[in-house]
C-alpha cells in the first residue's frame, strides 16, 4: 500500500520554483531518502507533505489523505523531526517529552509509560534530567526523533537528521534510524550520499526542484553504469537526466 503519492506537486516562491511538478510514490514501511545538493527542494517537499507549507500547484496523498483538502487528517498520521532543532533548550529531556505528551492530552499514566518506552528505545535514561539545550547535537537530534514518535505516527519525516554531526554521532543516529525501519514509513532528506546508501530502501535524487531519478542504490548505479554510488549520484546530477 502507498504511504505517500504526490501528483504534480509544485511550490513556487515568486520567480523561483523550489519544487517542480513532483511525482513520487512511497510504499508503506519503506525508508525513502530524498537526496540532493543544497537548494534542491528537499526541505520544501517535506514541509508540503507534513502540511507546514501549502503547495502552489498539484496535490499529494499522505496515508490516503489530501495535503490540500484534509491537512488535519494528515497531521494526525505523521511525526516530524525538523532540520532546525525541535527541542526546548531550557527544559530537561523528560520535560520536553512530557510537553509533547501533554499536547496529545495523554494521561499521567500514559505519559509515564510513553517516556519509559522511548527512553528504552533511544537509550535516553542517562540524559532524561539534563537540560536539552546543553546536550550535544547528536543527542538533541535523538530526543527530537523520540518527540516526533510520541504520537505513534504511521509516517515519520526526518529532515537532514545528521546535519552537522561528527562521524561517531552520525553512525549512532543511523543505528537509531535503522531500529525504526520497517515499523513505520520514514522519509528522510540528506545531502550525504553515504547516509542515503546506508539507510534507504529507495532513493530519490533531486536537483533544482526536480526529481531526476528514483530507485534502489543498485538501480541508480546501473542507471549511471557504475558500481560506486557517489559516482552514480554525481553522474545523474551532472547529466540532469530526468527519468
Ligand atoms: N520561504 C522561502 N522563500 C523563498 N525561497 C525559499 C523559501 N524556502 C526555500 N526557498 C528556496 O527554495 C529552494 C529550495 O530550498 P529547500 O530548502 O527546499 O532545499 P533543500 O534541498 O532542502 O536544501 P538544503 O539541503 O540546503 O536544506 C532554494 O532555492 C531556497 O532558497
Amino acid at each position: 500500500m502507498q504511504a505517500i503519492k504526490t501528483m504534480e506537486l509544485v511550490k513556487q516562491y515568486k520567480t523561483l520554483t523550489a519544487v517542480d511538478r513532483l511525482y513520487l510514490d512511497i510504499q508503506q514501511g519503506e525508508l525513502f531518502s530524498l537526496l540532493g545538493v543544497n537548494g534542491a527542494g528537499k526541505t520544501t517537499t517535506i514541509k508540503m507533505l507534513s502540511c507546514l507549507t501549502k503547495p502552489t500547484g498539484g496535490d499529494a496523498l499522505v496515508g490516503g489523505y489530501s495535503i490540500t483538502k484534509e491537512p488535519e487528517q494528515v497531521k494526525r498520521l505523521i511525526g516530524v523531526s525538523p532540520q532546525e532543532t525541535a527541542v526546548a533548550p531550557n527544559l530537561s529531556v523528560k520535560e520536553n517529552l512530557e510537553l509533547i505528551c501533554g499536547i496529545h492530552s495523554f494521561s499521567k499514566g500514559k505519559t509515564e509509560e510513553k517516556i519509559r518506552e522511548l527512553s528504552g528505545q533511544f537509550a535516553l535514561d542517562t540524559v532524561l534530567k539534563r537540560k536539552a539545550g546543553k546536550l550535544s547535537g547528536g543527542w538533541q537530534r535523538r530526543v527530537s526523533i523520540a518527540m516526533a514518535l510520541i504520537s505513534e505516527p504511521q509516517i515519520l519525516f526526518l529532515d537532514e537528521p545528521t546535519l552537522g554531526l561528527d562521524v561517531i554521532a552520525r553512525h549512532e543516529l543511523w543505528e537509531t534510524i535503522r531500529s525504526l525501519k520497517g515499523k513505520i514509513t520514514i522519509i528522510l532528506t540528506t545531502h550525504y550520499m553515504e547516509e542515503a546508501e546506508a539507510l534507504s530502501d529507495r532513493i530519490g535524487i533531486m536537483k533544482s526542484g526536480k526529481l531526476l531519478a528514483v530507485g534502489t542504490v543498485e538501480e541508480l548505479n546501473a542507471l549511471a553504469g557504475t558500481n560506486d554510488f557517489e559516482t552514480a549520484f554525481v553522474s545523474i546530477v551532472k547529466e540532469d537526466t530526468v527519468v
